[in-house]
């Protein structure tokens, strides 16, 4: 037997005194967009172990239940919800941390689309919403044994703070030195297609005749800890993120030739003769695609390895001196707590409250610009501006700070 529906579809017929037609639960949000209301369940009741969403379609009178992509959040005991847009609604989470605060549903943007034009079922998808952004990630690509890991391993050396590197899934099996987690998260085929169906990857390919693939997860952890992300890729992979909405800088390495190829994968003894074959009759199909498709921004040859990573570190301006610190941003007021209301001033966000202090009654404000938001679902949403709004004492003040 399934859970019971947090609402019955004849409340939503005949009306409650919510101002959205529904019978409240009391830790619901309905949010109206078109001829949809969204109802989303936060968790007053500890049964509930993440956020569940819930779709009234008012011209054909059904309830849905929508497949659900992306991280959802954990329950909490108080939240709040406003439509930004057609695409989008905000959530406010109270009594949680910043980086758990605000999350976003997306039920109408590209990604959702093509989700729901490809499952044929009705999508919405999660995105928590992050302070700051990050530079663009940098995916690599190019042909087995060209000097791809190498390069990359060289640029992570000198440079740890500022790159991490997005951990791959593959159904290949790990090499005597590789580490699960580490060089690849190797993988079983029916899990991993498993987790493609659920939207977990942002891309995929069967490469050499193994699954390989970025998880949302593996890209958006390096951007967590503030690094930004490398990419070792396959060239249908790079294809497949080039269409994506990931906006990365795309590099191909080309080697100097078939032969020069053909030694490097033997020299480096981890595949056996079948599997260095493979390999290089693939490596004459993708040399032709990295030179010519259109999907790379930068081609390097990597002939002499040192002057090839000088011209890598060239191309994304670590040639001169590096400033290596990473931007803190402070965290130093108060959040909102259960209790708190929503308002909204063009790409800004107003969240006010009573302070929790008894011998201070006064109101707070909390400002939230959206002006630069970045990314979305299956991955987070960045670039959320959030900062305290002190003494306001009327209206046309605050729109005064807000501006
Ligand atoms: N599409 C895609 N390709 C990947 C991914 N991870 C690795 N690859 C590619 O898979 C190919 C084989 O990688 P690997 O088995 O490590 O062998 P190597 O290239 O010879 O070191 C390489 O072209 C990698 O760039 C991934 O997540 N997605
Ligand atoms: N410019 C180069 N000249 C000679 N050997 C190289 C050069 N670049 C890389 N190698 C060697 O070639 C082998 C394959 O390099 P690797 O980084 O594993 O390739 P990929 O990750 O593209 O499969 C390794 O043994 C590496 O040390």
């Amino acid at each position: 037997m399934g859970e019971a529906a947090a609402f019955l579809v004849h409340d939503l017929k005949e009306g409650f005194p919510n101002g959205f037609g529904l019978k409240s639960k009391g830790c619901e949000t309905a949010t109206v967009i078109g001829n949809k209301t969204y109802v989303v369940d936060g968790g007053c009741d500890d049964s509930i172990l993440s956020f569940r969403v819930q779709v009234f379609d008012h011209s054909t009178g059904t309830r849905i239940d929508p497949v659900v992509l992306g991280t959802i959040p954990e329950p909490c005991k108080g939240h709040s919800a406003i439509a930004l847009n057609e695409d989008h609604i905000l959530f406010i989470k109270g009594e949680s941390p910043l980086h758990d605060s605000f999350w976003f549903l997306e039920v109408n943007t590209p990604y959702v689309q093509e989700r729901t034009r490809s499952s044929g079922c009705e999508v919405v998808a999660w995105s928590k919403g992050v302070r700051g952004t990050v530079e663009k990630p940098i995916v690599v690509s190019g042909p087995s044994g060209v000097g791809k890991g190498t390069l990359i391993s060289m640029l992570m050396k000198e440079f740890p703070s500022l790159f991490g590197f997005s951990v791959s899934h593959t159904t290949r099996a790990p090499r005597n030195m590789e580490k699960d987690g580490l060089h690849y998260h190797f993988t079983e085929r029916n899990a991993m297609e498993k987790d493609i169906k659920e939207g977990k990857f942002l891309e995929f390919a069967s490469v050499h005749g193994n699954l390989y693939g970025t998880s949302v997860e593996a890209v958006e952890v390096v951007a967590d800890a503030g690094k930004r992300c490398i990419l070792d890729i396959d060239v249908q992979g790079a294809r497949s993120m080039k269409a994506s909405s990931l906006d990365a800088i795309f590099i191909f390495i080309c080697p100097p030739s078939m032969a020069e190829l053909e030694k490097r994968l033997h020299a480096r003894g981890t595949e056996t003769e079948e599997q260095i074959l493979k390999r290089l009759q693939n490596a004459k199909a993708e040399i032709v695609q990295g030179e010519s498709s259109g999907i790379f921004d930068h081609i390097l040859y990597n002939d002499n390895l040192e002057e090839c990573y000088k011209s890598l570190k060239k191309l994304l301006g670590l040639d001169g001196s590096v400033n290596t610190c990473t931007k803190s941003i402070p965290e130093d007021f108060d959040l909102p707590p259960i209790v708190h209301s929503v308002s909204r001033i063009d790409n800004k966000i107003i969240i006010t409250y009573r302070a929790s202090d008894l011998k201070d009654e006064s109101q707070k404000m909390i400002g939230l610009d959206l002006t630069s938001l970045k990314g979305g679902a299956p991955g987070r949403t960045r670039g959320l501006d959030v900062y305290p709004i002190n003494s306001v004492s009327n209206g046309s003040n605050m729109i005064n700070q807000l501006s």
